[in-house]
């Protein structure tokens, strides 16, 4: 099985490359089509939803897919993208260590497509996830709470699930002691999920886009981490340099993050 990517395509070398979007007529997915359609160096090669066939993806020569569907749907075009050689920018949620697992198994079967699943595309919130981690470990106190449009299928967001690995990752790593608690009665969901040892709070709230706030909190001082995306458009630049990348990093990556320069 080949990959479609040219060795030349993309902005270091002459070609430019073909573009599909999967979920073209959703919220983001629409965005995408648009900014895709807007960049000196890519084709937008063909715009799938629900009830297209996914085969247009082939008839159209794409070399790079991009993903904003349903986390029910994103398992099924995956493997068909890696069946055919096509590289994926994958912004669809609701990836657990099982999933990506499966995926690392049809990628191997694939020498040479890249897989690309990030919670989030936008470079506020790539830092906040960031920022977070570096100051979990100076205070002993830490939850997450995200708030989002109420058409969001899954709870807590992608973004929060991945902040909550990360803040505990620096936690463990830096040997800090268990967040304290001393709730022993109260409603259930009233603390939120537990998340690898780290509380996430999901608000659903018509009028809003997706934000997100980290509150660390120590002896005698608060800080709180926050960012917010006003618009879709927030995940376009991110998304555009994931599709630019993606042909040089063959297998799976998990997070925008390993494709940025961020230190
Ligand atoms: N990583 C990131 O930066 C971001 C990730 N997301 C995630 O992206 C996903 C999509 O979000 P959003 O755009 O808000 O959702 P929308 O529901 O607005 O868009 C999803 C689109 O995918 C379509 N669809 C459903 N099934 C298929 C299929 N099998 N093939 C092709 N298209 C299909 C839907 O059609 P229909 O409505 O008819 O079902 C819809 O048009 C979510 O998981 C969300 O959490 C969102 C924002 C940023
Ligand atoms: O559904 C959304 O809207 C978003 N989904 C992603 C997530 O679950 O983290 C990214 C962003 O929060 C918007």
């Amino acid at each position: 099985m080949s990959t479609r990517v040219a060795e030349n395509a993309g902005p270091e070398g002459t070609g430019r490359l073909r573009v599909g979007v999967l979920g073209a007529r959703g919220k983001v997915g629409a965005e995408v089509v648009r900014a895709v359609e807007n960049a000196d160096d890519m084709d937008f090669s063909a715009g799938v939803d629900q009830g297209d066939a996914v085969a247009a993806l082939v008839d159209s020569s794409t070399q790079v897919v991009v993903d904003f569907t349903h986390p029910d749907v994103v398992m099924d075009n995956l493997r068909f993208c890696i069946e055919n050689g096509i590289h994926a920018v994958v912004g669809t949620t609701g990836f657990d260590e099982d999933r990506l697992k499966t995926l690392r198994g049809w990628l191997a079967d694939s020498p040479g497509t890249g897989v690309v699943i990030a919670p989030n595309f936008s470079i506020g919130a790539i830092l906040m996830m960031r920022f977070s981690a570096i100051a979990a470990p100076f205070f002993e106190s830490v939850e997450v709470v995200e708030l989002h449009h109420p058409t969001k299928a899954d709870a807590p967001s992608g973004t929060a699930g991945r902040t909550a690995e990360l803040i505990a990752a620096a936690r463990r790593e830096a040997g800090s002691a268990p967040i304290p608690d001393a709730t022993s009665t109260g409603l259930e969901g009233a603390r939120g999920a537990d998340v690898d040892g780290v509380r996430v709070h999901s608000v659903r709230v018509r009028g809003l886009v997706a934000h997100q706030e980290v509150i660390l909190g120590g002896l005698g001082e608060t800080l709180t981490i926050r960012h917010d995306s006003l618009d879709r458009v927030s995940f376009t630049p991110g998304v555009l340099t994931g599709v630019r990348k993606i042909g040089a990093f063959p297998g799976l990556t998990v997070g925008l993050e390993h494709f940025l320069d961020l230190g």
